[in-house]
């Protein structure tokens, strides 16, 4: 079918000028190299069962076609012959077409409908696979220019894809039988007819794609643009309602929003005047030819060398035909919408193969087996290279060290972070480091869902339904519920294992990194709630825990997804532990589901993301301002907490006397140098 589809866009080839021939094979190879791609995937089976069932019926369609087209011819001479037998037997006919015609054009719209939506959970899943992988979600986001609203190509760009992509190709399949099949009885009744009728289709396609194609094709792409940067602007403002309230920029966004929709329906103004144009275009073409069998075959018929059957019937098949070859003049603008469609897919497919590949050179990773942290003479840059954020950096952190990195705004301390994470490459030298890393990044991230899962992010559901069950095992051996006997393997090796059990779905083609940055590593899980509530998942993982806090019993907590009475006391015990113990009972429970960013101040929200490190437990934990909203005691009590419970750790912060928690500081000098010192010289240097 998608041959078809090709065929089609390059047949506009074929008959356009020369300056558009390129664009028009270029839309046709874009298309085709989407579209392929659930054709050649695992799921190809899938795909081409679709096609062979809308093929079928497309042949049982043409097959309906024709015999209508016998019936009607005989209903007719039978009427102007005045025989009744001709007449019933014509009557009975219809009849039985009328019957078969009802369930069979239901059946095909059918079968059409399951290859688009098939289709459309398959590119989607594909294209949530490729921006999830490797952090892609955030290299896009460094050169913004490069791929406008991903969001809105994953979302609806792919829907409308699939859906404009099955109706023209299953339409272009369907004309091209009927083209096919009504050739010959056409050929017979009036040769010139079918003569005329190619020259007439072919120089109409030729006007038709050089007078409008490129042009309709470029206003749909702005017109898909524009309104996706309308609605980005308003899910933005629900993003930031807040802190838009509090500036009191209500005025200011309105008048955003409204330039944006201006934008959105002049450019749709645009397309509806070249769209009239088309369509005066078109129905001047279609109807042009409306008397023509008439003209040509009336006096044969006064001659009486063909019935009066006969000239409807050659009509029938000359619009048939007609409809066929004249398929791309009459649906200009769907092919056009296809095209732009098939640019902005294949642009943000295209961009983010690219980032998996990634950029030859640059910084290099290791893995560190010993659990330190190496920085071998690294060099780093902003990812277009417009600063440099150091030079020649060289520290070792062995595990049961840790360090401040202090330096005024701007000077590239996040930026440090964002290369150990491997976000950031651009440079040279080396990092040497663990996979089991845990970043706490300095806005709080606080993802859809229950304060579990605030908790236990970014655990995959499947890890926590996983640990939830490791913990009742552990509850069942040893018959006391404490949460010391629950898995104890550390959160080291539980991020570990989370990578491990993405591997179990069979939907994931594309692997994923492993964890190293907490927000980004979380692999794909196929999930359903079950009826009983607890999540289940194809393929089974090893189990995952990690209790590790004295906790405190009695405090609400709900049993949903994912739950077992040790988990929410590990849970518990970690709101302790990070003082927000009334946090449940205000909330409602483990599973209470609020808008967490705006329902908690933003201390609050640090002390979430310090009760995730905890939960985690990493080998190498990096906080980047991540306790910059709380009261000084506050952040001195979770930086004991962090001592006690985090082997090696790497904080970013303004105060200074944090530095008494840690055993080394890193301070920026400025133009790209850094100075270690132990943190007690560094604090005597201060006292002086
Ligand atoms: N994606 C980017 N492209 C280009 N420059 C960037 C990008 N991100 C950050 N920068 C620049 O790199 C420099 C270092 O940024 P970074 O966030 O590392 O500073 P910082 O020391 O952590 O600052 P602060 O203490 O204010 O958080 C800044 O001048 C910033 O404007």
């Amino acid at each position: 079918m998608e041959m078809e589809g090709a065929s089609l866009l390059q047949a506009v080839t074929v008959t356009s000028a020369k300056g558009s021939q390129r664009s028009s094979l270029a839309v046709a190879s874009r298309w085709w190299s989407v579209a392929r791609l659930w054709w050649r995937s695992g799921d190809r089976r899938r795909a081409w069962t679709y096609v062979g069932a809308c093929a079928a019926f497309s042949l049982a369609n043409v097959g309906l076609l024709l015999w209508i087209s016998y019936a009607q011819n005989a209903l007719q001479s039978s009427l102007s012959e005045k025989q009744a037998d001709g007449f019933y037997a014509a009557i009975r006919d219809y009849v039985v077409i009328i019957i078969m015609a009802a369930p069979l054009f239901a059946l095909t719209d059918y079968v059409d409908s399951c290859l688009t939506v098939a289709w459309r959970r398959w590119l989607t899943q594909h294209m949530l696979r490729t921006y999830f992988a490797h952090h892609a979600y955030f290299k896009l986001k460094l050169d913004p220019q490069a791929i406008d609203n991903p969001d809105q190509r994953i979302c609806e760009d792919v829907r409308a894809f699939c859906a404009t992509s099955v109706g023209l190709t299953v339409s272009i399949m369907r004309k091209v039988f009927n083209g096919v099949a009504f050739a010959g009885l056409l050929w017979s009744l009036a040769p010139s007819l079918a003569v005329f009728l190619i020259i007439y289709a072919v120089g109409g396609t030729w006007i038709t794609v050089s007078g409008f194609g490129r042009r309709l094709m470029h206003l749909t792409y702005s017109v898909l643009q524009r309104e996706a940067d309308l609605r980005f602007a308003l899910v933005r403002v629900r993003e930031n309602a807040e802190s838009i309230a509090f500036y009191s920029g209500d005025q200011r966004e309105r008048e955003l929003a409204a330039a944006r929709l201006a934008s959105v329906i002049a450019t749709i103004f645009g397309k509806v005047r070249w769209e009239a144009f088309l369509s005066l275009w078109q129905n001047t073409y279609t109807y042009a030819t409306i008397l023509l069998p008439s003209l040509l075959l009336h006096k044969r018929y006064f001659k009486g060398e063909i019935r009066f059957g006969d000239i409807s019937q050659a009509s029938f098949a000359m619009h048939t035909i007609e409809g066929a070859l004249s398929y791309i003049v009459n649906h200009l603008a769907e092919i056009s919408q296809l095209a732009a469609q098939t640019d902005r897919l294949d642009a943000l497919l295209t961009t983010l193969v690219a980032q998996q590949e990634g950029v030859p050179g640059g910084v290099l990773r290791k893995p560190s087996s010993d659990g330190s942290v190496v920085l071998e003479k690294l060099t780093l840059s902003t990812p277009h290279g417009e600063l440099t954020v150091c030079k020649d950096l060289s520290l070792a952190l062995a595990p049961g060290q840790s360090l401040l990195i202090v330096g005024p705004s701007g000077v590239g301390k996040t930026s440090l972070m964002r290369a150990v994470a491997g976000l950031w490459s651009s440079g040279s030298g080396a990092i040497v480091a663990p996979t089991d890393m845990f970043f706490l990044p300095q806005r709080p991230y606080m993802p859809l869902g229950t304060l579990r899962e605030q908790l236990t992010f970014p655990d995959s559901y499947a890890a926590i339904a996983r640990s939830a069950a490791a913990a009742a095992a552990a509850v069942d051996e040893t018959g006391d519920g404490a949460p010391g006997a629950s898995a104890t393997s550390g959160g080291g090796a539980g991020r570990g294992k989370r990578g491990d059990g993405g591997n179990d779905s069979g939907e994931d083609e594309n692997a994923e990194q492993l964890g190293t940055a907490g927000g980004g590593a979380r692999r794909l899980a196929i999930l359903r709630a079950t009826a009983s509530g607890s999540y289940r998942r194809a393929g089974s993982g090893r189990p995952e825990g990690s209790s590790m806090l004295a906790v405190g019993a009695g405090s609400p907590g709900g049993s949903g997804p994912g739950s077992s009475p040790a988990q929410d006391e590990e849970l518990r015990g970690l709101l302790d532990a990070v003082m927000l113990p009334k946090l449940l009972a205000r909330v409602g429970g483990l599973d209470a589901e609020v808008d967490w960013a705006h329902v908690l101040s933003l201390g609050e929200q640090q002390r979430i993301s310090v009760a995730r490190l905890l939960h985690h437990k990493p080998a190498v934990a990096f906080l980047d301002e991540a306790t910059s909203a709380l009261d000084a005691a506050t952040e001195q009590a979770l930086y004991s907490r962090l001592q006690e419970h985090c082997a090696c750790f790497i904080s970013i912060a303004h105060r200074k006397q944090l530095a008494a928690f840690h055993t080394h500081v890193l301070e920026a000098q400025g133009e790209g140098a850094w100075r270690l010192h132990t943190a007690e010289d560094y604090l005597r240097q201060l006292s002086e």
